[in-house]
């Protein structure tokens, strides 16, 4: 699913407009209208007290235009109309005025009054900012906020939480709305989905509201959102008459002494996502630990203790290194002479990714669309410090661009980036904030590029497993305990997943509830 802009969602508005003969008026009836059908369905009538704090944009002419259908359904509800600015939109005051006409009576707010008591079981409508907002808002808006949020009411928040700008974190972090939930237009909005401002969301749904999808389609945008009907055209079958060797051979470079579980769960995630052959690449004391833990991967042996040559006959078909590796000197110098003369598709984590951030001449030598995989931490030692998720995310794309590299930033929502694009994923849970969880995902995304994945597809292709994996074994085994083996083991039935069919089409679902 694409992640549209403000300007792109603005355009869309324009164009289907146009296109469907209609006026932004009727484009604003439909929205309110689709948020009234998910509340009704929801509500069925209930007669808890509904406040809809309304601004003065489109945003509020959406809030607007939902109290009247509310009240004309016997909803018990209350409308303000929050005044920040003289600015009125054309159809926030259509909609002002059709409520007049119906005898509903808004109230007014500025900075000289008071609050209205919101009681802990009442329902906020969130309708005061949309992707319009463009400064900060004003501080007694900001305080309307903090009197929400001491309320306890649930805050449902029209397109996005009040407050969130589109393109920027903001600058008043507790003049932002908490929503419980958000119903968005047409598209989630990147913010849903980045550290520094995802926070503000609980729950997300999108609601269609009928804008052009021949726009849409032709629209290209910096960002998408991974699920699974994106990440089904990926999907390579077996064929009937393959064999081991068509699947590929990966060979994982890593573990020192005492974190060689690191580089044995890279090679056993290789396996498990299913490449033909996996050899290990450990110091010696490695050696008895990954014969016995993983009987199916070939392992050589360098050093005692830590690598200090990389060095083998084997050809594999894509190479992951850095695992539990360490940053000896020797095992450096091992990993940049690797570096120079390798030519085949790498995956590079953890101490791959700290030697390469402490020698970042290497990166000119990195093979075609390497793929690395770090942390926060790990990311922060590539680009150095950050402002904000934007900043972070430019210092990103031109690091790709720069070295033709793809970097997986993980986290909550981990987003893979290639140059100025980056591939939002939907999967994974809290339960994978435990150790070796990351060493899983650089074996899946080179076990997939050793089977003939572009790197690319495999590194979104990759994190979504990964994360649906985690996310379909906390069912039986729950937050805490989740270890990165389960992960591992439950690959098989994340690949099986992607054929699953919901068990009801979601339009009967509805319909039945009704
Ligand atoms: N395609 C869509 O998604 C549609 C969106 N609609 C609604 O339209 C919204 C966008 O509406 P608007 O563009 O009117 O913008 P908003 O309602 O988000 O913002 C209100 C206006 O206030 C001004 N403003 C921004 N920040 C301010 C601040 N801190 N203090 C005072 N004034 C400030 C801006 O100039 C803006 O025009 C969407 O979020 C959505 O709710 C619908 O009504 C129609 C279709
Ligand atoms: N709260 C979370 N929600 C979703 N995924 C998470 C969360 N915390 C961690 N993960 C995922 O788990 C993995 C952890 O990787 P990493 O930090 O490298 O761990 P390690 O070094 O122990 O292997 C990443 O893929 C990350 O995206
Ligand atoms: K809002």
């Amino acid at each position: 699913m694409k992640l549209f802009s403000a300007e792109q969602i603005y355009a869309a508005d324009k164009f289907t407009i146009a296109k469907q003969n209609i006026t932004s008026d009727e484009l604003m009836e439909r929205s309110a209208v689709q948020i009234f059908n998910w509340m009704h369905l929801r509500m069925q009538g209930a007669p808890v007290k509904i406040h809809l704090f309304c601004g003065i944009g489109n945003n509020g002419g959406d809030g607007i235009a939902l109290a009247r259908h509310l009240q004309e359904h016997g909803y018990n509800i209350a409308v303000y109309v929050v005044n920040y600015s003289t600015k009125r939109s054309k159809d926030f005051l259509i909609n002002l005025d059709r409520l007049k006409d119906r005898k509903i009576w808004p109230n007014f707010m500025d900075s000289d009054g008071e609050f209205p008591e919101i009681g802990a079981d009442d329902i906020i409508v969130d309708a005061i900012f949309g992707i319009g907002l463009n400064r900060p808002p004003a501080k007694w808006v900001g305080k309307l906020i903090d009197h929400f949020h001491a309320s306890k009411a649930f805050i449902l928040s029209v397109d996005i939480p009040s407050g969130l700008y589109m393109n920027q974190v903001p600058e008043q972090k507790d003049a932002v709305v908490r929503a419980n939930f958000v119903l968005s237009f047409q598209t989630p909005k990147l913010v849903f989905f980045l550290p520094e401002t995802g926070i503000y969301i609980d729950q997300w749904e999108v609601l269609d509201i009928g804008l052009d999808m021949e726009f849409l389609t032709a629209e290209e945008t910096d960002y998408e959102l991974i699920g699974k009907s994106e990440v089904l055209p990926m999907y390579v079958p077996r064929t009937k008459f393959s064999h081991k060797g068509t699947h590929g051979h990966v060979l994982l470079v890593g573990g020192s002494y005492g974190k060689i579980g690191a580089v044995t769960l890279a090679s056993v995630a290789a396996l498990k996502i299913g490449s033909g052959l996996v050899t290990s690449y450990v110091p010696a004391c490695g050696y008895t630990i990954l014969q016995t833990a993983l009987p199916e991967a070939m392992v050589l042996t360098d050093g005692e203790t830590a690598i200090t040559s990389i060095d083998y006959t084997i050809k594999p078909s894509a190479i992951g290194i850095g695992m539990g590796m360490g940053t000896e000197t020797q095992t450096i110098q091992a990993f940049a002479t690797f570096l120079k003369s390798n030519s085949l598709p790498l995956v590079i984590d953890a101490d791959g990714l700290n030697m390469l951030a402490s020698n970042m001449e290497l990166c000119s030598f990195l093979s075609k669309q390497t793929v690395l995989t770090p942390h926060e931490g790990e990311l922060e030692r590539l680009v150095g410090k950050w402002e904000d998720d934007f900043d972070k995310l430019a210092k990103v794309k031109a690091l790709s661009k720069k070295f033709d590299c793809i970097v997986v930033i993980k986290g909550a929502h981990t987003i893979t980036v290639y140059h100025d694009k980056g591939f939002v994923n939907t999967t994974g849970n809290p339960g994978m904030a435990t150790a070796g969880c990351g060493d899983v995902l650089s074996g899946i995304i080179t076990g997939l590029i050793a089977q003939g994945y572009e790197s690319l597809k495999a590194a979104i292709f990759g994190v979504f497993l990964h994360g649906k994996s985690a996310d379909l074994q906390i069912e039986s085994k729950g937050y805490q305990a989740l270890l990165a083996s389960d992960v591992v083991e439950g690959l098989g039935t994340a690949y099986l997943d992607l054929f699953k069919l919901p068990e009801k089409p979601p339009q009967q679902e509805a319909e039945s509830q009704e």
